[in-house]
């Protein structure tokens, strides 16, 4: 198969499909490589790196886009990019389409085979190829909103961490999934007294253990919400049903009971955000304000630290996607984990809280890749 890696282009993304050790890996399963030219910049992989891994430069990304079978990825296509995909090709990329039909429209339209990295599932119920990237957000929540949370960038002046003889900052972070996990782990390393706010029991006694006592655990409730929100310096929105629009828990009218200058970090943006308040911004401009209150809400704040992320998003893909390129759509019909990635094919829509959300009948992969 020939696989394709685009350069990025969306606002300040500097991660990459491929890195070169993921090229190498292709290429030694016997697959042709084209990496458009530059694309690699942001983790400071240069064409000649690409090379020397067994990669072919392509001079656009309409080269790319046009030679190959498969095209590998990271965020979802942008409009261009999608004028560009075809039937018989597949495509391998975050695409979080649940809360953008105008990307669905269009990979209906394309008649891509679209394989959506954070629908992919394990065997321990986990979302393999979005946990690294949650690892990275969780983290990145915290140094963003602490930095928020200055007041020349229109916070309220709190440091997390507090000093001798002064309490520290209270964060509530809302989900305790992997980016709850890891933004409570940086938060309370800083010193802040962290909350995690979450509707699973288990989930709850596992983040218990685990902290032992540092951070406190919460079970999802109105009132809960609002007790944690109302009294925190910074809210972490980290909530995810897997595929689906992310459920609004935070209403505007809540945003009066909160502290002048508190920061909202909704990182589940990228899913439509879980703050009724909250609408996708940019690393160019990622914060904005509603009633006194801060938002930040970057769909891809793993791009602001590409050298991390692009190295550890390749190691959870590098697996999937070399079963696609040795085996194509048969990958896919086997592999049921990788099958429940399959989010578009053919012009019909295969995942169910996609279909669910837009308003799209659903076509159950397996009779999808059939037909
Ligand atoms: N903005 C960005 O750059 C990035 C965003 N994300 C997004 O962050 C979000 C969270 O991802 P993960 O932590 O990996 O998901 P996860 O599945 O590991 O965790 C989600 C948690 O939310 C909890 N939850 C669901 N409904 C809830 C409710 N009503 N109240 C409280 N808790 C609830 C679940 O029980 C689960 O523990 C996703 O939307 C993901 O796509 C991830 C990486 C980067
Ligand atoms: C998960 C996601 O949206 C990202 O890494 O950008
Ligand atoms: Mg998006």
């Amino acid at each position: 198969m020939r696989v394709g890696c685009p350069k990025e282009i969306k606002n300040h993304e500097y991660r990459v499909g491929l890195t070169p050790g993921s090229v190498r890996e292709y290429v030694a399963h016997g697959h042709e490589v084209l990496v458009e030219t530059g694309a690699g910049a942001g983790i400071g992989a240069d064409d000649n790196a690409y090379r020397a891994a067994g990669a072919q430069i392509a001079k656009t990304a309409e080269e790319v886009f046009t030679r190959s079978d498969m095209i590998v990825k990271v965020k979802e296509p942008q409009p261009k990019e999608w004028a560009q995909l075809r039937e018989g090709q597949i495509l391998y990329t975050y695409l979080h389409l649940a809360p953008d039909p105008e990307q669905t429209k269009g990979l209906l339209a394309s008649g891509v085979t679209a394989v959506a990295y954070e629908t992919v599932t394990d065997e321990r119920g986990g979302l393999p190829l979005l946990a690294p990237m949650s690892e990275v957000a969780g983290r990145l929540a915290i140094q963003a909103g602490a930095t928020a949370l200055q007041k020349a960038y229109g916070g309220r002046g709190v440091l997390l961490g507090g000093v001798p003889g002064v309490l520290p900052g209270k964060v509530a972070v809302i989900g305790g999934g992997v980016v709850g996990l890891h933004a409570a782990r940086m938060a309370a390393g800083l010193g802040a007294d962290v909350s995690i706010i979450d509707r699973s029991i288990p989930r709850l006694r596992q983040l218990d253990d685990l902290f032992a006592g540092r951070v406190h655990t919460r079970y999802s409730t109105v009132e809960a919400l609002e007790e944690e929100c109302f009294s925190a310096d910074l809210i972490i929105g980290a909530v995810l049903i897997p595929g689906a629009a992310a459920p609004k828990l935070v209403s505007r009218e809540m945003l009066s009971g909160m502290k002048k200058g508190a920061v909202l970090v909704d990182v589940a943006i990228d899913q439509g955000g879980c703050f009724e308040t909250s609408h996708a911004t940019t690393h160019a401009d990622p914060t904005y304000e509603v009633d006194g209150i801060i938002h930040y809400c970057v769909a891809n704040m793993p791009g602001a630290v590409p050298v991390t992320s692009a190295h550890a998003l390749n190691n959870a893909t590098l697996q999937y996607g070399l079963a696609l390129a040795d085996r194509g759509l048969k990958a896919l019909a086997d592999e049921p984990h990788l099958r429940n990635g399959l989010n578009v094919h053919r012009g019909r829509i295969t995942s169910r809280p996609v279909a669910e959300a837009l308003g799209y009948e659903m076509t159950e992969a397996k009779s999808a890749l059939a037909a």
